[in-house]
């Protein structure tokens, strides 16, 4: 699914009444009636809602929300906020709809005007939406610290006003703090990035039926990564003649002394979503270990207690390395001189990514479309601080052009970043954040690379089955009991729902 900025989203919207067509009144409607039917399935029970609108058509769409509801019997008070002395001409219809429902409409022009607000109150936030060009001030900004005050449910109209969909916001009291968020069409940019989490909690795509074949084409660098683009990924096997050799090899390299578990969670990990073939490469101190937990995987060793030779002996489809392996001198000397004569593909994680940061000249030696699945702080070694997440994301473009390699930015929603698009993940939850769980990641990525999946297809898929499986978990189980060792036991059931 795009991502698409304020701008595309307009002309989306411009296109669809000159070509469906309908008229800007009507797809409003049909817009707050798609909020309308959210909040009052979800929220039947709420005695009192209050409804705060701009003099957009954000504002436009609270006026027609706060209509049906009142239709449907909720006791509604509206609250207008003019923005200058403009209205938009949808507003002004919806203004007079609303009166003729004989609703309680108050306008906001003062402080003093601010209604009582209770947290058992619900709220709709409409002041702002994709037409936010500055950030609030005056009455609007202390409307909104008023809302945020009143430690009431929220519901953002659009996107929570004050927060701009495509750039940093830098005054953090003027943004409504939103419990949902109900937003038209395509997900905004802000809703993905971890600067924004006291705003945007959870949200919701509502389909208006904006028009199809003219959103397809417009040119975006950001996706959302969903079970459609999963269901055009997976790659069913039905090949009656293949063998163990048709789906791969991969080698696993990684493991020190007390840190076994690691390559043992990704060889695991690796073979149970289907690469044919799994070698592990690792100190002599992990050999028993890793044969004992893991008979279908192969093992060669290097030194006692560490990674020092890198020397396996078989040819692998796609190596993985870093994992539990440690930073000691002895083994970045190695790594280094395994990197200088490498050729296969490669996926790189954990202590490997600290070599790597600790000697960026070693970037250059990784082979073109290479894998590396930071997490937010090995990021940083690798790519330096940033001051707000929209720099991250240029920090981040430079770095996969400079070097030709996807970047996997580990998180709620993890970022897949190749040269040519960047893609947000949809699928996981904080059950995840458990030791090991991003080693187990490394393993699905390789043994989806060693099965002939594209790096980007391996990294975008592999994050999407790794995050489902933790949803499928916690449907009927605690989140706080989720391993990393049972995130392959729910590779099936991710499969299985990806062939329905
Ligand atoms: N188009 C369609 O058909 C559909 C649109 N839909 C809905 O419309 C929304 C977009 O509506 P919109 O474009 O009218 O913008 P909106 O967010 O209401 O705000 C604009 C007003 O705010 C003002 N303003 C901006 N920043 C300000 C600030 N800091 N402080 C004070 N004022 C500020 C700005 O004034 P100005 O900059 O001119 O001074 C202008 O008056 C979209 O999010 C969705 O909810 C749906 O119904 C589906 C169909
Ligand atoms: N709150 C969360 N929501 C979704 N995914 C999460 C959350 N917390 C952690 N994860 C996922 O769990 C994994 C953790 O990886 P990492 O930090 O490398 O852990 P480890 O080093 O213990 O293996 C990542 O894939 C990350 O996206
Ligand atoms: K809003």
């Amino acid at each position: 699914m795009k991502i698409l900025s304020p701008k595309q989203i307009a002309e989306a919207d411009h296109y669809t009444i000159k070509n469906e067509p309908i008229s800007p009144v009507n797809l409003m409607e049909r817009a707050a009636t798609k909020c309308f039917e959210w909040i009052s399935s979800n929220f039947e029970n709420t005695k009192s809602v209050k409804v705060f609108c701009g003099t957009g058509n954000n504002g436009g769409d609270g006026l027609v929300i706060a209509r049906l509801l009142k239709n449907k019997g909720f006791s509604v008070k509206t609250f207008i906020l003019p923005l200058g002395n403009k209205q938009t001409e949808e507003f002004s219809i919806n203004l007079k709809r609303l009166d003729d429902v004989c609703a309680k409409i108050v306008f906001i022009e003062k402080q003093e005007d601010l209604p009582k607000l209770s947290p058992r109150d619900l709220i709709i936030d409409a002041i702002f939406g994709n037409g936010l060009n500055r950030a609030p001030e005056g009455l609007s900004k202390n409307l909104i610290q008023y809302i945020n005050e009143a430690k009431a449910t929220v519901i953002a109209i659009d996107i929570p006003s004050g927060l701009f969909s495509g750039k940093s916001v830098t005054a953090k009291d003027s943004v409504i703090k939103a419990h949902h968020t109900l937003t038209f069409q395509v997900p905004k940019l802000a809703f993905f990035l971890p600067d924004n989490k006291n705003f945007i909690k959870d949200w919701t795509i509502l389909d208006i039926k904006l028009n199809t074949s003219f959103i397809n084409k417009l040119p975006t660098k950001y996706h959302y990564f969903t079970a459609q683009e999963a269901k055009a990924t997976y790659k069913a096997r039905n090949d009656k003649w293949a063998h163990k050799g048709t789906y791969g090899h991969s080698l696993i390299i990684g493991g020190s002394y007390g840190k076994i578990g690691a390559p043992t969670l990704s060889a695991k990990a690796a073979l149970k979503i289907g690469s044919g073939l799994v070698t592990a490469y690792i100190p002599k101190c992990g050999y028993t270990i890793m044969q004992t937990a893991l008979p279908e995987v192969m093992a060669e060793t290097d030194h006692e207690i560490e990674l020092a030779d890198f020397t396996p002996t078989i040819n692998a489809t796609v190596i993985e390395i870093g994992p539990g392996m440690g930073t000691s001198d002895l083994t970045l000397a190695g790594f280094k001189k395994f990197l200088q004569n490498n050729k296969t593909p490669l996926v790189v994680d954990a202590d490997a990514l600290n070599c790597l940061a600790l000697n960026k000249e070693l970037l250059t030696l990784l082979p073109k479309n290479s894998i590396l699945t930071p997490h937010p702080k090995e990021l940083e070694r690798l790519i330096g601080k940033w001051d707000n997440d929209y720099e991250k994301l240029e920090k981040i473009k430079i770095f996969v052009e400079k070097y030709s390699i996807i970047l996997v930015v580990k998180g709620a929603y993890t970022l897949t970043a190749t040269k040519e698009a960047f893609y947000f993940n949809s699928t996981g939850n904080n059950a995840l954040a458990t030791a090991g769980s991003g080693d187990v990641l490394t393993g699905i990525i390789t043994g989806l690379l060693a099965q002939g999946y594209s790096p980007r297809e391996a990294s975008c898929f592999g994050v999407y089955i790794h995050g489902r499986t933790a949803e499928i978990y916690t449907t009927n189980h605690a989140p706080e009991t989720f391993t990393a060792s049972l995130i392959a036991d729910y590779l099936s059931d991710v499969i299985l729902e990806l062939q329905e």
